[in-house]
């Protein structure tokens, strides 16, 4: 369940700038640009590549995501990643990753730019000089100082506005922004939308553009893109500025967007880090080298629960003990969701994937660790009608041992590796009946034991798979 990514060759579908694909050749990681390809030529041209860039052109739906079947990456040279069918990727084991932060700046100025024409009719007298026309009195703007801005969404960008817009006097309001929003607003209100068309009910906004109790909308963005129906109605608008979705379109944004997908890119193949997932945020945790030990044994002890229930494990709860255990919990829970999904799972899908199957698989937390180390991990499953606990951790640097089954405390760690059976009796019975299934076949390595008598658990090691009856698993 090591986390590795192994990319060979990059298509990027929109126009990212040439540095990113500079930065992945230089890497050893193959590039095709190919912008303006169609939903068709795309479709032909996806299962070639096991990375995708992409900005907010390409419209990366369910059924690309399908049809990529080698795809392990998905990079947006943006923020906004609603062109990606996230659950889809999700499902696939694909991660999808963005550049959070690299158009932040320049998308905050194209709002305040758009605040400020907005207050001047800078466009609209602009418009009426290029008709020949000296019109002081129709463009009578109104000051900002002292007027009250109402920010949709503090997030990155929105602060960065605030921080902007409060040089000039203009109160900011934290507010949300709702259908019935407009009646409640003074009249003349101004609308700025720089984040995406669909915040803004198009239909609704344009109704009070009309009656006057907008007084007017600068429109970075739009529902449809490029606007069709009420956008394209919205964009004609004599009262609305309108900019065909440039708020990240500077020299400096796309150069730094485009250097923080490869960067990024490079950085997951390398095993650096993980910056930027937005599906899988665990994920970065995942890719530490101390973790890994904590996957193989989430892995393993999900295997062992499949094994033991023949596959049917309908509910699971995963409890990591130990203080500093805590931040591991979603990692080694979506690495026991995988051993319990099997092969086709890995940590981006395996939680999406045990709901579809409709394995409920749930994390709890527990500070201490009630055995004599310093972490452990429990995994409880429905088998034949009762409830089962497996409790395992890691010891040495690296190795993942089973060390208790329900409250039985085995003997020595089990090594959570090679071909293991499960067996509930006495252990001088489990033996007599093994080994003479064996001969020349194999061998048996080790046995451990929990508990005593004909209620012990009996976990044999052997060289091969035994098909002798018990639940046999190769780890
Ligand atoms: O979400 C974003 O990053 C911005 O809307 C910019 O989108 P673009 O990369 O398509 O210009």
């Amino acid at each position: 369940m090591a986390f590795s990514l192994n990319l060979k060759r990059v298509l990027i579908s929109d126009s990212v700038d040439n540095c990113c694909k500079t930065i992945l050749e230089a890497n050893g990681i193959a590039v095709d640009l190919k912008t303006k390809l169609t939903k068709e030529e795309l479709l032909a041209a996806i299962p070639n590549y096991d990375g995708l860039i992409v900005r907010s052109a390409t419209k990366v739906t369910a059924e690309v995501i399908r049809a990529g079947k080698n795809l392990k990456i998905i990079g947006r040279a943006g923020t906004g990643v609603d062109n990606i069918d996230i659950p889809a990727a999700s499902l696939q084991g694909i991660i999808v990753m963005n550049t959070p932060g690299g158009n932040t700046i320049s998308a905050a100025e194209q709002t305040c730019v758009l605040i400020s024409t907005l207050a001047r009719h800078t466009a609209q007298a602009d418009a009426s000089m290029k008709a020949g026309k000296w019109d002081r009195k129709k463009y009578m703007g109104s000051e900002l100082l002292g007027k009250t801005l109402a920010i949709v969404g503090l997030g990155r960008i929105g602060r960065e506005v605030a921080h902007r817009m409060q040089s000039y006097g203009v109160t900011v309001r934290e507010r949300l922004l709702g259908d019935k929003t407009f009646p409640l607003c003074k009249k003349g209100v101004y609308v700025v939308n720089c984040a995406r068309g669909g915040i803004i009910d198009e239909a609704s906004l344009l109704r009070n553009l009309e009656s006057g109790q907008c007084g007017g909308a600068g429109l970075d963005v739009f529902e449809t893109e490029p606007p069709t129906g009420v956008s394209a109605q919205l964009a004609q608008h004599p009262k609305v500025i309108a900019c065909p979705h440039l708020g990240a379109s500077t020299v400096e944004a796309q150069t730094r967007v485009a250097k923080e997908i490869a960067e990024q890119f490079v950085d997951a193949v390398q095993g650096k880090s993980l910056f930027g997932v937005v599906n899988a945020t665990f994920l970065a945790d995942a890719l530490k080298p101390q973790a890994q030990p904590w996957l193989s044994l989430g892995e393993k002890l999900g295997k062992v629960a499949a094994c033991l229930s023949q596959g049917k494990v309908a509910k699971a709860t995963v409890t990591t003990y130990g203080a500093d255990m805590k931040p591991a919990g979603r990692y080694i829970t979506a690495a026991v969701s995988a051993g319990i999904m099997g092969s086709e799972a890995n940590l981006v899908n395996s939680s999406v994937m045990a709901k579809e199957k409709g394995c409920q698989v749930s994390s709890t937390h527990m500070d201490t660790v009630g055995l004599p180390y310093p972490a452990a991990v429990s995994i409880t499953f429905n088998c034949d009608g009762k409830d089962t606990t497996l409790t395992g951790t890691v010891v040495g640097l690296d190795v993942p041992v089973l060390v208790k089954f329900d409250s039985l405390v085995f003997s020595g760690a089990v090594p959570l590796s090679g071909n293991l059976s499960f067996v509930k009796g006495s252990p001088g019975k489990v033996l007599a009946d093994l080994v003479p299934k064996f001969g020349e076949n194999g061998s048996i390595n080790y046995v451990h034991v929990a508990g005593g008598g004909a209620e012990s658990i009996v976990v044999v090691s052997t060289s091969s798979q035994i098909s002798a009856g018990y639940p046999c698993i190769a780890l």
